[in-house]
This record gives C-alpha cells, structure tokens and sequence, in this order.
C-alpha cells in the first residue's frame, strides 16, 4: 500500500512527513494564490497557515519569527492564510525556516502549524481603497473618558418603559430616544414623539458638535445600539425619507470596524476607535451602506496610525483586535419634508417602493430560526423544485476549480456533495466514491436517473456517519440559508461529515461581483439575462424557492427585518439578503405566478414565463472566512474569489 496516491501515515519519518506538508503548502499557494516559492533561501520566507485569515494574530507570530533572527518586515494581508517576512540576510531566513517550519502556535483556542518557504520577493496586491467615502469624517477622542462613563451610565437598559422604545433584536440591543425607529416600515412616526427626547446628558457633545460646524441644527432623535462582541448590524443606508442629511454616530466603550460600500462595489472599512465621532453626510450617508460585520474579532491596523483609518490591506501594519461591548449614539434629525438628494437610485422619497396595501407584501430577513426555515421552505425549497427540471437544464459545464479540487482527490477517496443539484460533480473524477444529497427531491431524481448516488436530505442534517469522507464539496448550497446560525450550522455538518485530515471546498455567492477589476461572469454574461443565476452561472445545488407575493423597495433601509428587495439580474448587488428571480422557460408552468408581478422583470414574449424568486444572502469579502473560524476542528487552507463567488477550503485537524 506504499502507492504515491495513498497519503502517507504515521510510519513515514517525522522530517519526511513535514517536508511532505510543506511542499504540498507551497503548492497549495502557488495553485491558488499565484505564490512562486523557491528552494533556494532568501530573506524572504512565505509562512503557510501564519495568517490573519488562520486566526493568528501579528504580535504573537513576531514575536516567534523574532526569536530566529533579525527580522525587517512582516507582512499580513487581510483575510489570507499566509504571511511574508522578511529577514536582514539569507542566514537568518535559512534559521528561521529551520526553527519553524512545522511549528505549531496557539491562537485564538485553535492551534495552527506553520510551514516556511523561500520566496523571491514579497508581492501583496493592495485591492481596497484606502479613501473614505466622501462626506465621511471620523473624529478620534471625540469624548472623554469620563463624558463616555455618563453617556454609558445614562443609558439604562432596565428601564422598559414606553417612553423610550427599547428592542432586543436578533443581533444586538437598541433603544430609542425622541421617535421611535420602526424596523417594520423602516422609518419613525413622524407625529408620534416618545415621552421621552434625547437625555440632557447628551447637550455637551451636541453642543460641540454645533460649535464644531459638524452639524447647523440640534438632532432629534436618538438611537442607542449595543453590540455584544459577535453582534452587528447589517449593511443599510439610514432611510432617506426618515432622517436629514447628517447622520453623526458616537463609539462607546469599544472599537469597531464599519463596512462601507458603493454600489459599484468598492468597499472601505472605516476603524472606528471607542470615544470617536463618525460624521457620515451627502455621498456617504446617502450612496454608501454601511455596517457592523457580526465577528469577534476585527482586522485593524496593528500600530497607531495617525488619523481616521481606513483599515486596508496596508499588509504590514493588520493585526486581530477582540471585539468587547460597544455602544453607539446615533444622532440624527427627523425629515419633514422629501428627500431631494442627488441619488435618485436610492431614495425612497424620489423612487417610492411599490408596495400596494392589499398584496402580501414580500418577506422580511428572518429574525429567528422559525422564519428562516419559513423563508428557505418557500424561497428556497418549493422553488428548486418547481424550476428543477429547467434549472438542471442549465447546469452542464463545472467550475474548472472546483475540478481541480474533485480531480486532485485520490482513487478510493470518498465524496460527499452536500446540495448536489443535478449531480454535475458527482462523475467528475471517476476514481472516486461519490454520494450526494439535495433538499430537491426533483434534483435528486435526476442525478438517480444518470446513474448517480443521491439521497434527499437537508444540509443542516446529513444523515451520514461522521468522521467518513476524505472530501466534502459545499457548491452554492450556504448562500441559501437565511440567518448566520444556520450558515454555521451548515458548515458545522459539513466539517462532521469529513475524516480527519478531510478538506472541504466551500462556493457561496459574493456580494462582490466586481474583484481585482474585473467583472464575474454573471454581470457580465448577456446570454440569459433574465435568469442570470447567480453564483452559479452555472454550478448550483439545489434548494429552491417560489412566486413572489410583491416586490419590495429596492432602496436599503435602516437596520433590521428589512423587507427582501428582488434583485435585477446581472446587477451589481447593494444589500446582502435578497431575493433573485428565476424566470421559468420551457413551459413547465404556464401562469405567472408572481403575484404581484415586478415590473423590472416582466418578460417581453407574448406568453409569460413565470418567475420564482430564490432567497440568497451574499457573502461580503472575508465573511465566509470569519464563519468557518467559528467553526471547531477545522482550518481554512485556503480562500480566494472565483468568477463572483467567494470559496474556502477547509481541513479538519487530525486527532
Ligand atoms: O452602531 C453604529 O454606529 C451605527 C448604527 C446604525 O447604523 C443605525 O442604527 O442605523
Ligand atoms: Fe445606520
Ligand atoms: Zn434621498
């Protein structure tokens, strides 16, 4: 059993076996992070698994790299799985390697080994911009010390009285000063004031905010968040109807990173350190999002930076900060009369939603287990398998990486595909045991008929026996779940199914459709425009959805139970959880089903193809990594962005 193809076991020689595991690091970021390493030293060194996107953080990996020589630079792009160091000579390169290489390190309660090779030179591609969103302004030490203890102090979470409007949501706790905020209309009662207004507590800090010329009139309202360390708020613009231009937001008690993002794709994270003021106004508070990503940790700059901070791929100054409570005041000034801003594509008051009183209106984001599974039943379950036999149709041509990864499995290894759709991946590499399961019994039935082994189940219950596959694929399968915990949970299954040492390739959908510049093939494609599909193009799995009652208003809103806005295929996409048509050809239905119908998506043929809208959450840049690290057991080998999707592979420890 001494065959090349058999991964080799504890009998081969511990050097041996690490030498093993380095080369097949250096492959792995050679493969795909187009990293060349050499044999000969350097003072160059790549460090496999020492990265922020592995959970180890800077100041613990300096200070191991420290201990071997004389070291000039450390590199550590965000969310990669790698870092670059650089030594004074080649000797203390050649020392470390011979220190390191193979050592384990301890962070964040998982253990991580290293593995060193020489590089030529160092190259991190800098792809974020380091600008602020225009009309954004962050004012460090905004507050004292002891104003941010009375603010904190002024805040009293007990009192669940009416004249403040308290809230525990899903994702972290708010209260309401002035009007109340509505999450179900996203937006305030305009003529129904809370008993209580903005605590006086606050006037020293408006006041300087008036002298300062940050704002010309006193706000109004005031919305008080609490964000536990994990918590956050999805990605919004503060609805235009309800508030004036200046949004002014105060950090208490801990620091954060918040997301902002154009809708052409351009991204920034703005650190936001605790006693600061963010200024958000015009472009800023009316173009971009924002949002707090739920994690525990953030990516921030890891020595102190003059002024505000865009937290960028700056690779030689990223460490890991662990998120603690912080608390916001958000200041903002009830609108009275519409909104005439210069970005009629997302105002509310210039473009009004569509939504007639008496159709059901579109589903909201679920706030608990029940609606999710709700929402997935009917926008994803019920449409795959009304559209399965179109949809599967469709579905020919792999994505040539995750190929590679089925065609770089050993013979006899054994697959699971987890939401196999069609069973496109079932037959790639023919030396494999492969099995798959999809939520679609329709789907499933088609894979039997091409001679495939395939069993209905849902993802978060896979009734297989743990510690079993030596692979595990994922493809499109977790942008349909509709609430982090069951993200999780999917990956959790996932991680079970595999043995130890197992890896599993992971595909979700990416909110960044746009990556170094160039365009998915989604926006681009003009084939099937009505249907361009998202992630999947071409590779779906299965979970499937249904008509849509009504569409909802496109503009993003403020803060939670957002409405589900549909989105327009082949569009860049400005909010996370939407729902996406499908357009049924073919004649398998021959009514519209869309109860409502939406008007952007009416077909022009005389007969017209129904439409069924899937629920998707998209995934932002680095959020698939953060999800997988919460996950036991499991190391991410690697991540990167394919054609619009974001991928991970994962390998489960071996114990
Ligand atoms: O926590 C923050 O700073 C922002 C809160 C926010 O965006 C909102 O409540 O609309
Ligand atoms: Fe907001
Ligand atoms: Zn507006």
């Amino acid at each position: 059993m001494d065959s090349e193809n058999v991964k080799p076991v504890r009998k081969t020689k511990e050097e041996k076996k690490l030498l093993r595991k380095q080369i097949k690091a250096s492959h792995t970021l050679l493969k795909h992070e187009g990293i060349n390493t050499v044999s000969q030293p350097t003072k160059h060194l790549v460090v496999a698994n020492g990265g922020l996107g592995n959970g180890v953080c800077r100041r613990q990996l300096q200070e191991v790299l420290e201990g071997a020589g004389n070291l000039v630079s450390l590199l550590m792009p965000p969310n990669k799985p790698y870092a670059f160091v650089t030594y004074a000579s080649s000797d203390d390169a050649q020392r470390a390697h011979t220190l390191i290489n193979g050592q384990q390190l301890e962070c964040q309660a998982q253990v991580v080994t290293l593995y060193l090779s020489f590089v030529e030179r160092v190259s991190c591609e800098q792809s974020e911009c380091a600008e602020l969103p225009p009309g954004l302004v962050v004012l460090e030490d905004y507050v004292s010390q002891e104003e941010e203890a009375c603010l904190l102090q002024a805040v009293d979470w007990a009192a669940d009285d009416n004249a403040t409007a308290n809230k525990a949501l899903k994702h972290r706790r708010v209260k309401h000063y002035g009007y109340e905020f509505r999450y179900d209309n996203n937006n305030v009662d305009k003529d129904k004031p809370l008993p209580t207004g903005i605590p006086p507590v606050c006037d020293p800090v408006l006041q300087r905010c008036l002298k300062d010329g940050h704002i010309s009139v006193l706000p109004d309202q005031l919305t008080v968040n609490q964000y536990e360390s994990g918590q956050g708020i999805p990605p919004h613009i503060d609805t235009h109807s309800a508030f004036e231009d200046t949004i002014l937001s105060l950090s208490l008690g801990a620091k954060t990173v918040m997301d902002f993002r154009h809708p052409d794709g351009r991204s920034v994270a703005v650190l936001l350190p605790e006693r600061s003021l963010l200024v958000m106004k015009e472009e800023s508070r009316f173009l971009w999002t924002h949002g707090i990503t739920p994690r525990k940790f953030d990516m921030v700059p890891a020595h102190y930076t003059e002024g505000p901070v865009a937290v960028t791929s700056d690779p030689s100054n990223l460490t890991l900060s662990r998120r603690s409570t912080r608390t916001s005041l958000t200041f903002r000034t009830v609108r009275r009369t519409p909104c005439d801003c210069s970005y009629p594509s997302v105002c509310d008051s210039q473009c009004p939603p569509v939504i007639p009183d008496s159709a059901p209106s579109a589903p909201s984001v679920p706030q608990g287990n029940k609606d999710a599974f709700r929402l997935e039943a009917q926008f994803v379950h019920q449409v795959y398998e009304e559209i399965a036999s179109h949809f599967s149709s469709t579905r020919h041509s792999p994505w040539p990486r995750v190929r590679d990864f089925l065609l770089a499995l050993p013979a006899g290894a054994l697959l699971a595909d987890i939401g196999c759709g069609n069973g496109k991946y079932l037959g790639i590499n023919p030396e494999v045991m492969s099995v798959g399961c999809d939520r679609s019994a329709s789907l499933v039935q088609i894979c039997i008929e091409r001679g495939f082994q395939a069993f209905v189940s849902d993802a978060l219950d896979v009734p297989l026996r743990g510690a079993t596959f030596d692979a595990c694929i994922s493809i499109a399968v977790i942008h349909h779940f509709s609430t982090q915990e069951r993200r999780l949970a999917a990956v959790t299954e996932l991680v079970r199914l595999l043995k130890p040492g197992g890896r599993a390739l992971i595909y979700v959908w990416a909110m960044e459709q746009e990556y170094n510049k160039q365009k998915s093939k989604y926006l681009k494609d003009s084939r099937d425009k009505e249907n361009a599909n998202p992630v999947v193009d071409e590779a779906e799995h299965s979970m499937k959805q249904s008509p849509l009652p009504k569409p909802a208003p496109e503009v993003s809103s403020t803060e939670v139970t957002p409405k589900l806005s549909v989105h327009t295929n082949r569009t860049a996409f400005n909010t996370q959880d939407l729902l996406v048509p499908w357009h049924l050809k073919g004649g398998e239905k021959n009514a519209c089903q869309q109860g409502g119908g939406s008007s952007t998506d009416a077909p022009k043929t005389p007969a017209p193809a129904p439409v069924f809208h899937r629920y998707y959450h998209v995934f932002q840049r680095g959020e698939l990594e953060s999800l997988c690290s919460l996950v036991k057991d499991v190391q991410i080998q690697t991540s990167y962005h394919d054609q619009g999707n974001w991928c991970v592979i994962l390998e489960k420890g071996t114990k």
